[in-house]
């Protein structure tokens, strides 16, 4: 699709910058992304990456430092009301006290049009909570509760839902329902955009893997497109026995250009990249490291990395 009509979101240069108290913490820094209707897209990286932040933008929670974001051709705001995006996000929006039924009912009532009870029943049914229905959220487990912010995301009939680690605290057939649901209003047309530490999890449920570390996107494409790019050599270097010192090098070099994967080995850090080059460079030269190795790495130690997620 041609021009910004069949686009659902469009990222030009998005930064994001928190001030806190100790100092600025550049969340997202230059993302250029464009999701066509229809599309389903995984943001695979690892914490901190960006992947909640962006999101953020894009649902109008957070306003950008830089750049433009639109989805469907508007701001994200005014999307989001017009009921055109629906949210599945980690935490919060539940009422303990409430049964299931009750829950998706209050939320439809909130809706013009759309408080009936057919609306309860097929939100239910389709994410796969029906059979839940009479349990209070308070008795749920934390995967219940995620299919069950699945069925309020699919309420407003949304065109655009967005998942932040959707399956987080679900068994494996759980996993397996929660996707196939997923695909199934995918099928409908919807675009979905979902965040994940997983690559398991974006190589089987998404057609397009979009790989943020350190606020940016290292690596966009299909799924083998993706571990073609990604497949790169490790750099490993020593860890400086102090603490806070060994600390500060982690949260460093996370914040490298490129970096995918940050992982502590003992005495070591072992650090992933598609370009081991230029990382190598930043660690020997601006952050001081010793001891440098690199290491021809599989595509499988490359993604383990990522995979594995936060280094301490
Ligand atoms: N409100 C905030 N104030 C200050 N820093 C923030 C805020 N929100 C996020 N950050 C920081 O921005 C960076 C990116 O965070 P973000 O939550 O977007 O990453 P993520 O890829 O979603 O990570 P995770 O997989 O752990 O959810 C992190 O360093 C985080 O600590």
């Amino acid at each position: 699709m041609d021009g910004a009509a069949g686009a659902a979101i469009e990222l030009v240069g998005l930064e994001k910058t928190f001030r806190t108290k100790d100092g600025e913490v550049r969340a997202v820094r230059g993302v250029d992304l464009r999701v066509d209707a229809g599309e389903v897209v995984a943001l695979l990286g690892p914490n901190g990456a960006g992947k909640t932040t962006t999101l953020d933008v894009v649902l109008g929670l957070t306003e950008p430092s830089a750049g433009t974001a639109r989805v469907f051709g508007r701001r994200p705001r005014e999307a989001v009301t017009a009921g055109r995006v629906a949210a599945v996000l980690q935490t919060g929006g539940l009422l303990r006290d409430l049964t299931v039924a009750e829950t998706v009912r209050l939320v439809a009532s909130t809706y013009d049009g759309r408080g009936g009870a057919d609306v309860v029943d097929d939100v239910l049914v389709r994410a796969g909570v029906a059979h839940l229905a009479g349990r209070l959220v308070s008795r749920c487990s934390g995967g219940e509760q995620q299919r069950l912010r699945f069925a309020l995301a699919l309420v407003p009939d949304p065109d655009l839902l967005v998942l932040d680690e959707p399956t987080a605290g679900m068994d494996v057939t759980a996993r397996r329902d929660f996707w196939a649901a997923m695909h199934a209003e995918a099928a409908r047309g919807r675009t979905v955009v979902f965040a994940t530490h997983y690559l398991a999890e974006a190589g089987t449920s998404a057609d397009r893997i979009v790989v943020v570390a350190g606020g940016r996107v290292v690596a966009d494409g299909s799924v083998d497109e993706v571990r073609s790019r990604v497949a790169g050599r490790s750099v490993s270097v020593d860890l400086p026995a102090d603490t806070g010192r060994g600390d500060r090098l982690v949260t460093a070099v996370r914040r490298l250009p490129g970096v995918v994967g940050v992982v502590v080995e003992g005495s070591r850090l072992r650090v992933s990249a598609p370009d081991s080059d230029a990382v190598a460079r930043a660690l020997l030269v601006d952050l001081g490291a010793t001891g440098l190795e690199v290491v021809a790495g599989s595509l499988d130690d490359a993604f383990a990395t990522l995979t594995e997620g936060e280094a301490r």
